[in-house]
């Protein structure tokens, strides 16, 4: 496991001044913090554990701004709207301009912790949009840096047509993550986690067996069974909101994570966050979120997921 050293900084929404990123370009393999708080009364370092660089501002007290996406603005509203889901999703306030930008505002989920330990998990057993999978096909765009990312990890996954063009297209480099991970076996992966000790780690990349990611959450609460119990309850109402969510029946929530929030007070709570990728389907359609994806049926994945990191985390508690 990676520990701080290996953790990049700065960028932070509260940075005095933007670090100058590629903005876009992603940030996998960094967790941000910074001290610089500039508007909040308790100051706390603020972390990205994923995601895009460059994609989170400061906003007003206790609110961040994201980067604006029309598709994210969207499930927000409708969240908002929606009183089944929305104590499990930030509070949402609008669209901002700052900076010559657009952004959305709404709750920083650590606001209300002191020193949290933070873990994102991206949940579903697809990463990708199906359109992505047409715009694939239809008009292939080979991508070097999902090349270079792909044998950081492993030389011998590209095959030999990918070696020779030193480039994979999105959608084979999206499969073998979720491969590779236990996206596809279970429905969910982690992509990161901070510790309130401040080590951090982004290495998940395969961890893919339910025994390594029971170490992993382990590690995460510092075996802490009532931290576990608190989160499994909180997971629990959380499945049962978005079983009755008119919001969640009727939309693809794909790249979509649970950010899990938990500090010394052993307060342990979970959000959903991200919903850059999260579409309503036409025609009125509907998912069951835990059937399996054929291409078509655009379904997600979504609540087999949640049932298995429920029941790996009840497992822990018995043990
Ligand atoms: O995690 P790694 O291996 O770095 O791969 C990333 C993540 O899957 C991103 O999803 P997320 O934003 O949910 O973390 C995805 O962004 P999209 O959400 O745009 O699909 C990136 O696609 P590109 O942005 O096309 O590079 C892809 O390169
Ligand atoms: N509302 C929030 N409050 C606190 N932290 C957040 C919030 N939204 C996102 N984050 C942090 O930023 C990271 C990336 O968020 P995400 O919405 O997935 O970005 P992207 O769309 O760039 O992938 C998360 O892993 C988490 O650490």
């Amino acid at each position: 496991m990676l520990q701080a050293r290996d953790c990049t900084s700065p960028a932070s929404p509260y940075a005095a001044e933007p670090v100058k990123n590629k903005s876009w370009k992603k940030l996998k393999t960094m967790v941000h913090w910074s001290p610089f708080v500039v508007s909040f009364k308790k100051r706390y370092p603020w972390v990205q554990l994923a995601g895009h660089a460059g994609n989170f501002k400061a906003g007003d007290y206790g609110k961040i701004l994201k980067k604006y996406c029309e598709c994210e603005h969207q499930c927000l509203e409708s969240l908002m709207k929606d009183s089944l889901l929305r104590p499990y999703v930030p509070g949402y306030y609008g669209v901002v301009d700052k900076d010559g930008d657009s952004y959305n505002q709404m709750d920083d989920l650590l606001s209300e912790f002191d020193s949290p330990s933070i873990m994102d998990c991206k949940m579903g057993v697809r990463t990708y949009l199906e359109e992505e999978l047409t715009k694939a096909r239809e008009k292939p765009k080979l991508r070097k840096d999902m090349y270079e990312k792909m044998i950081a990890v492993d030389p011998n996954a590209p095959t030999q047509e990918e070696h020779e063009q030193k480039a994979v297209l999105k959608p084979r480099y999206m499969q073998w993550r979720e491969t590779l991970s236990s996206t596809a076996t279970l429905g969910f992966r982690i992509e990161g986690i901070r510790k309130a000790d401040g080590s951090c780690s982004t290495s998940f990349k395969k961890t893919r067996l339910k025994e390594e990611v029971m170490e992993a959450l382990k590690d995460f609460v510092d075996s802490n069974r009532n931290i576990l119990r608190n989160y499994l309850t909180r997971l629990k109402e959380l499945r049962a909101a978005l079983e009755g969510s008119e919001f969640f029946n009727t939309h693809e929530v794909v790249g979509s994570s649970l950010l899990f929030v938990h500090d010394k007070s052993e307060l342990a709570k979970v959000w959903m966050i991200d919903f850059g990728k999260t579409v309503l389907l036409p025609d009125h359609g509907t998912l069951n979120h835990r059937v399996p994806w054929v291409e078509g049926n655009r379904e997600d994945g979504y609540l087999w997921g949640m049932d298995n990191l429920i029941n790996i985390i009840s497992q822990m508690i018995e043990e």
